[in-house]
């Protein structure tokens, strides 16, 4: 059994503050400012170049990329990181496109995060004539795969509503119809138990900023199904993804299996973050959390049904929903402002969206009650309804 307020004491959350925004960036773990500064002051500090070695920095994102395995059903060997998602995005692309010779169609979705849809676009300038991008509804995507697909690139979660694809079902009929999948897991890594194996998908990629905590910035991962690993042709051919990097050899040789997915030099110090991060994974139950987060998502969705007018944009089918819920209002922006001056964190996705991440590691009963009265209380009392509130910042 999985004991929450146990790993809710992992956490360094502000007092006053309710996060619900843990699907954009993860709080911090309380353990990550203490390794991050071992990395700078024991290792980098005190071995300098040597402490590639001797820290194993080397090695870690291998051992980092098994760590996550576990939480998306993937075995040793078959997940490394490095990079940002938008890239591991690209690499995943290229390769797939390599692997299915004669197929020139990557089929997508309009619920998909845009960077997904710019770096297809990217590398289709890149190829020969022919190559398409098709865009589809997502409840358009199993009619739309069909036999000139060469690769599906889906978010398994869709970011503004919380909409889930059928993973298993989906990658079935792309095989059926002789087409590879990318699935991407940004929105689904540590959000509940993923099965990529199990589903039989043949790349997945993900972020580690978002519900696994390592902080912004942190490096993203890819996974490669271990009968494409050999085979898979890195676009991106980096020295670290050579089969011998310091022999420094003019000729590109690709290294061996998921070695090959690395770039460059791994960043160091966020690596530490995410080590600490993973930590508070170590005997949390997948399956443990998912039925906790359904259980706090309904509240929340229940308490906010009885007590405002907004409209639930996620579905209700608990098959078909990641860990978050959304709601669409034509003010959202602005309530959702007020919401964060008052103390309770989600956040705006335009062009109606408001969003609010459930994760069980940190979150109560408490909090999602406070949260869905706080949200009353504004509407109600059109607290939203101020200049500052409605007036867009750069970044949100
Ligand atoms: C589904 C999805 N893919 C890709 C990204 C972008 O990743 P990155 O900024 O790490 O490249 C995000 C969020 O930023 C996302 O939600
Ligand atoms: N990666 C982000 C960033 O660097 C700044 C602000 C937000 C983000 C996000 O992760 C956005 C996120 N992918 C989303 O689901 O909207």
């Amino acid at each position: 059994m999985t004991d929450f307020t146990r790993t809710r004491a992992l956490f360094d959350l502000p007092q006053g503050i309710t996060y619900l925004d843990g699907n954009s960036l993860g709080p911090l773990p309380t353990a990550t400012a203490d390794r991050v500064a071992r990395t700078v002051t024991q290792e980098w500090g005190a071995q300098l170049i040597s402490a590639w070695n001797t820290a194993d920095w080397m090695a870690m994102p291998r051992a980092l990329g098994d760590r996550i395995g576990r939480l998306i059903g993937a075995e040793p060997g078959q997940t490394v990181i490095g990079d940002t998602l938008s890239i591991k995005v690209f690499q995943a692309l290229a390769a797939a496109l390599h692997l299915n010779p004669g197929r020139r169609v990557i089929l997508s979705d309009t619920g998909n995060f845009p960077t997904d849809l710019y770096m297809a676009e990217g590398l289709l300038k890149l190829l020969p004539d022919g190559f398409e991008l098709r865009t589809v509804p997502p409840e358009d995507v199993a009619q739309n795969i069909t036999e000139d697909i060469a690769v599906t690139l889906l978010t398994e979660v869709d970011y503004r509503t919380g909409r889930r694809h059928d993973m298993g079902a989906l990658t079935r009929l792309a095989h059926d119809n002789g087409a590879l999948t990318i699935w991407d897991l940004a929105h689904s890594a540590g959000a509940f138990p993923v099965h990529v194996a199990q589903g039989g998908a043949d790349f997945a990629v993900g972020c580690t900023y978002k519900y696994l905590n390592a902080g912004p910035g942190a490096p993203a991962f890819i996974y490669v199904a271990p009968r494409h690993a050999e085979h898979a042709e890195p676009a991106l051919a980096g020295w670290l993804g050579h089969k011998a990097p310091f022999a420094f050899d003019l000729n590109y040789i690709p290294g061996a299996g998921i070695e090959r997915m690395r770039v460059g030099t791994p960043p160091v110090l966020q690596m530490a973050a995410l080590e600490a991060a993973l930590d508070v994974w170590e005997g949390v139950d997948l399956d443990a959390l998912r039925a906790r987060s359904l259980e706090l998502a309904d509240r929340l969705v229940a308490a906010v049904e009885a007590s405002t007018d907004l409209a639930l944009a996620t579905p209700r089918d608990p098959a078909m929903r990641g860990s978050q819920v959304s709601f669409r209002h034509p003010q959202g922006y602005a309530i959702m402002q007020a919401l964060i001056a008052a103390g309770v964190i989600g956040d705006f996705r335009a062009p109606d969206i408001l969003r609010f991440g459930i994760t069980p590691l940190y979150l109560s009963e408490g909090d999602i009650d406070h949260a869905a009265a706080t949200l009353a209380q504004i509407l109600d009392s059109r607290a939203w309804d101020r200049p500052e509130y409605r007036a867009r910042k750069p970044v949100t």
